[in-house]
């Protein structure tokens, strides 16, 4: 076939892709109708896994399945804006792993609201000034983020989806030559991912490290300043303009941080593979076998707990503690249901949600 003939069959086919979406939006707009006058909740991850485990399966190629969840995942959040436009508060600045993270789950049409912490995220969503939050809570190689797990504590926002994505260093400089660096722009949990490329390309030669509040700050500093060098994400080398020199720098290539999408009043049917996370402040936490037995509950029940955090309880001059708990299931099984009913005063549910990995 020619070029012309294949784009013509292109073309055709776009002609057809763009009808079936408009009908799919239209019933879409139905959808949104029904959840107004019910007063329902527009964004249903669980749903919208369902959509894509269903299509994964059916796809027969040569689409891949990130391809595939991609493209779904823009007209998820196309049609979401449709039913109503949403807010998305994250921790910036622009082109932050947050900002990365939020925009995998609510697609390039949200609007997005950088904000300057962790607290002005979780304000934002209880205000209402945003419909969703967007935080970071733990990296796979450097541990919990303790700012949020104490926020989930403090504030009453609920847990709806969680995402994950694999953390990629770039190094980005204008400077072509290594030994006219000075400095070296970055966060510090950025310098220690990288500290092999760091040592490997750097001994001996004169450049300081300078820690910064963020990557992206690290970014549009070496795009101020042409001796010096950014490790920061992809996307903030491009959103600065600052050449990258080097791409994937860190450690270890397994480098994942999970973030949590928060939002008020929030709750997922079961999905059947479902998150559940929880605070617990449990009386006498301190007595023997109090926290021994609490767990037990879970063994019991074959339910499996996932993670588990303390944290103080900054109740005077003391050594006490509350839990953060996450586990496997979803609050409506009735495994769940039970160890909830049995603690309906030390037990804070924060949310069922669809489980990535
Ligand atoms: C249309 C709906 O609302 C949203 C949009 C979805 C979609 O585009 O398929 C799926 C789930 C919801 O996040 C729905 O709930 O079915």
């Amino acid at each position: 076939m020619t070029l012309q003939n294949l784009r013509d069959q292109i073309d055709s086919l776009d002609d057809q892709l763009l009808q079936l979406l408009n009908q799919r939006m239209n019933f879409v707009r139905q959808v949104g109708e029904l959840k107004r006058s019910t007063n329902s909740i527009i964004y249903r991850p669980e749903r919208e896994r369902q959509i894509l485990d269903r299509m994964n399966a059916l796809n027969g190629g040569p689409l891949s399945e990130s391809a595939l969840e991609a493209i779904f995942l823009e007209i998820f959040a196309a049609a979401r804006n449709m039913e109503l436009p949403e807010r998305v508060a994250f921790l910036g600045p622009e082109g932050s792993f947050t900002h990365q993270a939020a925009e995998s789950r609510f697609g390039a049409v949200s609007a997005y609201m950088a904000q300057p912490t962790i607290r002005s995220v979780f304000e934002s969503v209880e205000t209402g000034r945003a419909r969703f939050g967007v935080v970071p809570i733990e990296n796979n190689q450097e541990g919990v983020v303790n700012e949020t797990i104490d926020l989930l504590n403090e504030k009453n926002l609920m847990i709806a989806a969680e995402a994950e994505i694999a953390v990629h260093f770039t190094f980005a400089t204008q400077t072509d030559n290594l030994a006219d660096i000075t400095h070296i722009y970055s966060k510090d949990i950025a310098f220690r991912q990288c500290s092999k490329f760091l040592n490997d390309s750097f001994d001996g030669l004169q450049a300081e490290m300078v820690p910064v509040e963020s990557t992206s700050k690290a970014a549009k500093m070496a795009a101020q300043q042409p001796r010096t060098a950014a490790i920061c994400s992809h996307i903030a080398a491009k959103l600065f303009g600052v050449p990258v020199l080097f791409d994937n720098i860190e450690d270890s290539n397994l480098n994942r941080t999970r973030f949590l999408l928060l939002a008020k009043d929030f709750r997922n049917e079961p999905s059947g593979r479902d998150k559940t996370t929880l605070i617990a402040r449990l009386q006498n936490s301190n007595s023997p076998g109090v926290l021994a037995e609490f767990l037990q509950e879970f063994n019991a029940r074959g339910i499996n707990l996932t993670k588990i955090e303390s944290r103080p309880l900054r109740e005077g001059a003391t050594f006490r503690y509350w839990f953060l708990l996450e586990c496997e299931g979803h609050a409506d099984d009735p495994a769940l249901q039970e160890i909830l009913n049995h603690h309906t005063a030390d037990v804070k549910w924060l949310g069922s949600y669809v489980r990535v990995s």
